[in-house]
């Protein structure tokens, strides 16, 4: 390491083996000047900032104890990965974070071998880490070697199901395996639940302050790893714990809790932990999201997420909005009809923010019902409710909901109950890129025997939509619309009731008709327009409904027209899938007829802005007009040779 006074630690810090020469003293530094490198790319980007900030000296620590990418550091969500990417090879490219071409803003296998496990979705971390543990001792051979497996999880993402899955597995199965919870008392919103409530009862059961003193008196005794002192550190850090955890009975040892921020806590415990453990260990490490920023420690989400920022007031600069956002249009017309009918409740598994039941909770707090991240038993618990009499507004993003996929086949469709899945962030999403598109729902909706499935064209269809499900009785109905602002329609003071499985004309035309289902009408019609300077008017349908189909519109257009264009954000086996069955079981297209389908390709869109992920699925307006064209055969040659 350079002895040149004020060059900054971390420009001689490329990879994580260049950590290992460093003092603890100097881990300290380099944990300073990751934060601020952290803040300072993010003020750039935008992104997850408080929860990387919150991991920072975890981050320094697991790097110079552990022997990655040999060792497999696993990070749950993996949201607070940004220090991490700037210690693993790639801080030349941390300001293109989310951006289109730019590095992921999570971890991602093909990105980098650093990253051995991807993430988005929370609460797989501790499967990960086991699948690696017993791919290990199994003797599985990769590239980079298999040594420790080690999940860092948050007390949020710990609440799932699939977390106590897997803990259960790891518990029985015994391997030598590393769990750190990073408990900082928060998910996206304040955590909520029983868990949440036990976690903090573990070290409220004894003054933290006193913990600490102990802690430090512990690890001080830990000059080097391997020493005789630390199995007497470990044995007493075990012993804080007032009748041992519930951690202790699913089979793992306990060590915690211990100050996060504190390097002189983090080495000397994963050291010892590195050199002793036999079996599952979870260690618990409490934190501060947004620690060392204070404009983040502020915000209520403690900086969960922002838009590029000025650091030195704070201040995000977020463009102005010209449209009330599809998620505010749902919260307010939700809180307006549980006015007039009190049997409506709503349910949201930890996003309560992202869904806008925000409002609902604080209007109708008795009625709202956040389940901390549990999809699937947010699920169960909409089908139930509404087998007693209620009617439950499940409101999901559209790729958390595939993680109930089951529970909406088995417990909402078979039983035919009335829960009312408000899907949001419908279609491509933007920066959170592939794992975060929604981009299978109206698939994997439209396929179960029952289901009523909608989208929205514009805020005020959201609307109609949100009353039409309030209305409906019969079984269970869904309705999508996507992440952002609405087109700037102007909203009814009544939103109406639809009447089901009925579609609408927008715009009359000849030759050939484009039948939308969602938002990408918008971009139907910009491609109308073009067109017409070309001498085409093609008829324009909002279909409103992938599920009942509107026959008698569909086979109507076919009637008319030369062709049809059906136009969906979402993967093939959706709705352009259910209008070519029809087509094809009524002969529709025996004589002729063209039928094309405009949907998602078959491929995972990497992170850019949703109008370049739509510019690579071929479904802006520009390509909606070309398709128009080669589908009526008058394409323009000249265009083409250019
Ligand atoms: C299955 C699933 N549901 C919801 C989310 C949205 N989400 C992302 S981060 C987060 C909070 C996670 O809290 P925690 O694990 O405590 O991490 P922290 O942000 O506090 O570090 C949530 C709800 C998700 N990523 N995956
Ligand atoms: C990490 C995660 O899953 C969420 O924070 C997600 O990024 C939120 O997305 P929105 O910004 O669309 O609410
Ligand atoms: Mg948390």
């Amino acid at each position: 390491m350079s002895d040149r006074p004020n060059t900054p630690l971390l420009d001689q810090i490329t990879r994580p083996a260049d950590l290992k020469r460093l003092s603890d003293a100097q881990l300290t530094q380099v944990s300073q000047e990751l934060r601020s490198e952290t803040i300072s790319a993010v003020s750039e980007t935008g992104g997850h900032l408080g929860a990387g900030l919150g991991v920072v000296e975890l981050t320094v620590a697991l790097h110079a104890v552990f022997d990655t990418p040999k060792d497999k550091l696993i990070w749950d969500v993996s949201h607070q990965c940004y220090p991490h990417k700037i210690l693993t090879e790639r801080r030349d490219r941390i300001r293109t974070l989310r951006m289109k071409d730019g590095l992921s803003g999570f971890t991602k296998r093909s990105e980098s071998p650093y990253d051995p496990f991807g993430a988005a979705h929370s609460s797989t971390s501790i499967s990960a880490a086991l699948g690696f543990a017993v791919a290990r001792d199994l003797g599985g051979v990769i590239p980079e070697g298999n040594g420790d497996a080690i999940a860092v999880i948050g007390d949020g993402s710990m609440s799932a199901g699939m977390a106590f899955e897997a803990m259960n597995n790891a518990g029985h199965l015994g391997k030598r395996l590393f769990v750190i919870l990073n408990d900082n008392e928060m998910s996206i919103a304040p955590p909520v639940g029983a868990l949440s409530s036990y976690l903090s009862r573990i070290y409220a059961e004894e003054p933290f302050q006193d913990l600490k003193a102990v802690a430090k008196g512990a690890v001080s005794l830990l000059p080097e790893p391997f020493r005789e002192g630390a199995k007497r550190a470990k044995d007493m850090l075990k012993g804080m714990t007032v009748g041992g955890t519930m951690f202790e009975a699913l089979g793992f040892s306990y060590l915690g809790p211990i100050d996060g921020h504190d390097m002189d806590q983090l080495l000397p415990v994963l050291r010892t932990v590195k050199a002793r453990a036999t079996g599952p260990v979870l260690i618990h490490v409490l934190t501060k999201k947004g620690k060392g920023y204070a404009p983040a420690e502020a915000a209520r989400d403690k900086g969960h997420a922002t838009a590029k920022f000025d650091v030195v007031t704070g201040k995000q600069k977020k463009a102005p909005s010209n449209a009330p956002s599809y998620t505010s249009v749902f919260g307010d017309t939700l809180v307006k009809l549980a006015a007039q009918d009190d049997k409506i409740c709503a349910v949201t598994a930890a996003m309560p923010d992202g869904t806008g039941l925000n409002l609902m909770a604080e209007r109708y707090p008795s009625r709202t019902f956040d389940v901390g991240i549990a999809e699937q038993h947010g699920v169960t618990f909409s089908a139930a409710l509404a087998a007693g009499g209620m009617k439950p507004f499940c409101a999901m993003y559209s790729t958390f909901l595939q993680r109930g996929y089951d529970q909406v086949v088995h417990d909402v469709a078979i039983q035919r109950l009335p829960v009312r899945f408000a899907i949001d962030r419908a279609g491509l999403v933007g920066a959170d890129g592939a794992t975060h598109a929604g981009s299978f729902d109206i698939s994997f909706m439209t396929n179960l025997p029952g289901m009523v499935v909608m989208a929205a064209a514009d805020e005020a269809e959201l609307a109609h939509m949100v009353k039409t499900a309030a209305a409906y009785d019969a079984g269970p109905i869904a309705f999508r619309y996507p992440r952002g602002e609405g087109v700037g329609v102007e909203l009814s003071e009544e939103p109406q009731v639809l009447e089901i499985g009925k579609g609408r004309i927008i715009q009359d035309g000849a030759r050939v008709a484009i039948l939308s289902f969602g938002t990408r009408l918008s971009e139907v019609q910009k491609a109308a327009e073009a067109l017409s300077a070309k001498g085409i008017t093609p008829t324009i349908a909002d279909a409103r409904f992938a599920k009942p189909l509107d026959r008698d519109l569909i086979l109507d257009l076919v009637a008319n027209h030369d062709a049809m264009i059906s136009i969906e954000e979402g993967a093939v086996g959706g709705f352009g899938s259910h209008v070519a069955q029809l087509l094809l079981d009524e002969g529709a297209l025996d004589h002729g007829f063209k039928y094309r389908s405009m949907v998602l390709p078959d491929t995972f869109i990497d992170q850019a802005s949703p109008k370049d992920m739509y510019a690579v699925a071929a479904m802006n307006a520009e390509q909606i007009e070309a398709k128009v064209l080669e589908t009526v055969g008058v394409v323009d040659l000249a265009a083409r040779r250019g």
